[in-house]
């Protein structure tokens, strides 16, 4: 099976995850990348049995508004049941590296107000330690090159990401040659370096569910 095929696998096996539990109110938090438009994709036939969404990106929001599906302010909506999202990297523990599209600040929102995170991705994503995909990190572009700075003193080799500016106004470093023991932990640090915004380390609020596509299925990890 192709990258791609083991992606819609998972897109698919999302879709009957969260279809038992959608009501006429129900709105969804929605990711954002390749593996989330096709579950986005698979989302729009089922309009009808749902209120609408909330979404991570300006991107995601746009491809869901072309379906029919009404998009909803976070503000406005409080916590979401579902957020469903595709990871860069996943572990055992279901910790993830996210924000290889920039994304990551809207999804690490999202996520936060979501009662269960849906983490679908092709097996490929799957790691025993998270830091060979380089670690986002979303900046004020004023602080950029003093977080630089400060990154390099946690060993990581940082990377402005030229051209990218994220939806938040921002701009991306990523972290290369960076290796993480203790993702909790890095999360943490790097988020208290001043004129970070946030990084793209999903560890303290990692996954609930990973839907994990691989050549002979796709194999389901719940943890809670
Ligand atoms: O900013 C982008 C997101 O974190 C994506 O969820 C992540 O990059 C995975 O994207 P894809 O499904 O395209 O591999």
């Amino acid at each position: 099976m192709t990258q791609d095929e083991l992606k819609a696998a998972v897109a698919d096996a999302a879709i009957k995850e969260i279809e038992p539990h959608l009501e006429k109110d129900t709105v969804l938090g929605i990711g954002t990348g390749s593996t989330a438009n096709l579950f986005i994709d698979r989302l729009g036939p089922l309009r009808d049995r749902f209120k609408g969404a909330v979404a991570s990106s300006d991107a995601s929001a746009k491809r869901l508004e072309a379906l029919g599906i009404e998009i909803f302010e976070l503000n406005n909506v409080g916590e979401v049941p579902f957020y469903i999202d595709g990871a860069d990297e996943v572990n055992a523990n279901l910790q993830m590296i996210k924000g290889g599209g920039a994304a990551l600040t809207r999804e690490k929102i999202v996520a936060a107000c979501a009662k269960r995170f849906i983490c679908i991705a092709d097996g490929s994503k799957y790691v025993n330690q998270l830091g060979n995909f380089p670690l986002p990190v979303e900046v004020i572009p004023m602080a950029r090159s003093y977080v630089a700075r400060e990154l390099v003193k946690l060993g990581a080799d940082p990377v402005y990401r030229q051209g990218v500016i994220t939806d938040n106004g921002n701009q991306i470093i990523d972290c290369f040659d960076f290796m993480i023991d203790d993702p909790a932990s890095i999360e943490a640090r790097i988020n208290a370096i001043v004129g970070v915004v946030t990084n793209g380390l999903f560890a303290q609020r990692g996954a609930d569910v990973l839907l994990l596509g691989k050549t002979d299925g796709v194999e389901r990890t719940a943890l809670r």
